[in-house]
């Protein structure tokens, strides 16, 4: 049995360990006793291994387990081989799948015809303009509503708060609408009633009489577009795709925030390239809305940006890029190539934060006239590549340039002092003691 690990995920990889553990593997350049002295180190002791060894290693059990082979990879050329070219070759397979248990039936664990069928039904909801628009919207009322309202509180208050905690909450709102959560693995079971109630109520509406058609016709969301296909008709099925997508948007965007936020307070002059693009529309929002009242609260002192107005900027996209790059969240990334790959694709500087290396042209900065790089998907790997790319991934970058325009303009953001940022073990590269920030209210 040959296994192959496209490396990034800490949980897959605490599963090689245990698995090769049972039969204390020969391992031809991983070697398990210094895996585990470097447990609190994972990431970066695995980019030096396979720097080490050609950014490619094979790993094989003693005589009792001699089946078990491993080819771990963080090599863009094979990353296209497996992804692109001969992604029918490569199946995620059943362990995978059992792995994954809460996801069963849905396309993150299936291969082969079944998951194509349900792919096609992916793309087509989350490719549907109405639903673009109706996540736009009301991703930029909770930014407006919510997200800045309460960091000018805290900021009068001089109060830190926590980033992650933060963004875990917004995006698990906006992916479903159903409120603060907490324990995703613990709550297996309450998950799936919860959604099941929520989808059972959405289905009364959009069976009732008394609806409305031509509201209906505006209002699009991911599971009513699931209620009235006959390929989801079982409901556990609904329930678990109703998971997986909060899955793909809560815990992902959740997860780069965070990291996005510790970059820029690290990074001041990203702070001001990002400000820079956003002050011509800050100016001639200004100049077009109408004189402060006072019962409307933040929104007069508070600016945000639709997804039309950041979509052109560029700068913005490559500080969210770099985030991406350096910290990708999904499990099938790996948060660093290794030295030498990542040199030869991002030259010298590859482990600093630099937004600039995604532009062409122009300054460079935030200031105008360039162009955002293109970057093939097998060596830019946050989003997947080939097949099995993700389908939300200009919906994600949409949201998360209106709330990263939105803070940064209004706010100013540092880090409290004396905390240590590092990543969790987890199959997410979350953080994992949050981002404690302080933020300060602009003077615009
Ligand atoms: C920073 C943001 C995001 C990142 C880095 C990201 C990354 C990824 C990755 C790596 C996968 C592949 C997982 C796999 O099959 O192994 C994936 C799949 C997926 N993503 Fe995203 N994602 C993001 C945001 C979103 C959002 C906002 C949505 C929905 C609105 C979304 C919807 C999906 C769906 C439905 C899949 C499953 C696709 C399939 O099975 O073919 N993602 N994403």
């Amino acid at each position: 049995m040959a296994e192959l690990l496209i490396i990034s995920s800490l949980m897959m990889l605490l599963a090689l360990v245990l698995y090769l553990c049972i039969g204390w593997p020969i391992l031809s350049t991983l070697e398990l006793p210094s895996i585990v002295a470097n447990l609190h180190n994972l990431h970066d002791h695995l980019a030096g291994v396979l720097a080490a060894s050609g950014h490619t290693v094979m790993a094989r059990g003693t005589a009792a387990t001699s089946s078990i082979r491993f080819f771990i990879t963080c090599d863009p050329e094979n990353v296209r081989h497996i992804f692109t070219s001969n992604h029918g070759n490569y199946p995620k397979g059943h362990e995978f799948a059992e792995i994954f248990d809460i996801m069963a039936g849905v396309s993150f664990t299936l291969d082969g015809e079944p998951y194509l069928r349900l792919r096609a039904k992916m793309l087509s909801v989350l490719g549907d303009p109405r639903l673009v628009a109706s996540m736009a919207a009301s991703f930029l009322d909770k930014v407006r509503d919510g997200v800045l309202p309460f960091l000018a509180r805290v900021a009068t208050a001089g109060a830190p708060f926590d980033m992650q905690d933060l963004a875990g909450r917004l995006m698990f709102d906006v992916t479903l609408n159903i409120g603060p959560e907490r324990r995703l693995a613990a709550a297996h079971r309450v998950l799936h009633g919860f959604v099941g109630e929520m989808m059972g109520a959405r289905t009364k509406a959009t069976q009732s009489p008394h609806r409305d058609a031509d509201a209906d016709a505006d209002s699009v969301d991911i599971i009513s577009s699931h209620i009235n296909d006959p390929e989801y008709n079982g409901a556990a099925l609904l329930q678990t795709t109703a998971i997986a997508y909060m899955v793909s948007g809560r815990d992902t965007i959740g997860t780069t925030l965070p990291w996005f936020f510790y970059n820029l307070a690290v990074n001041p002059r990203v702070v001001s390239g990002i400000r820079e693009e956003l002050k011509p529309i800050a100016a001639s929002r200004r100049a077009a809305s109408p004189s402060p009242s006072p019962s409307n609260g933040d929104r007069t002192t508070t600016v945000t940006f639709s997804p039309e107005d950041t979509k052109p900027l560029v700068y913005l996209q490559a500080a969210l890029f770099e985030t991406l790059r350096l910290y990708p969240p999904g499990h099938m990334e790996r948060r660093r190539r290794s030295p030498t790959t990542m040199e030869s694709l991002w030259g010298k500087d590859c482990r600093e934060y630099r937004p600039e290396r995604w532009l062409t042209g122009g300054d460079g900065g935030g200031g105008g006239g360039a162009q955002l790089r293109h970057v093939p998907s097998h060596k830019f790997l946050a989003f997947n590549s080939g097949a099995r790319m993700c389908p939300g991934k200009s919906i994600a970058v949409m949201l998360m340039k209106t709330i990263a325009a939105a803070v940064v303009w209004n706010f100013d953001v540092e880090m409290v002092e004396g905390q240590a940022v590092e990543p969790k073990m987890s199959c997410l590269f979350q953080m994992k003691n949050g981002l404690m920030l302080k933020v300060q209210k602009r003077q615009i």
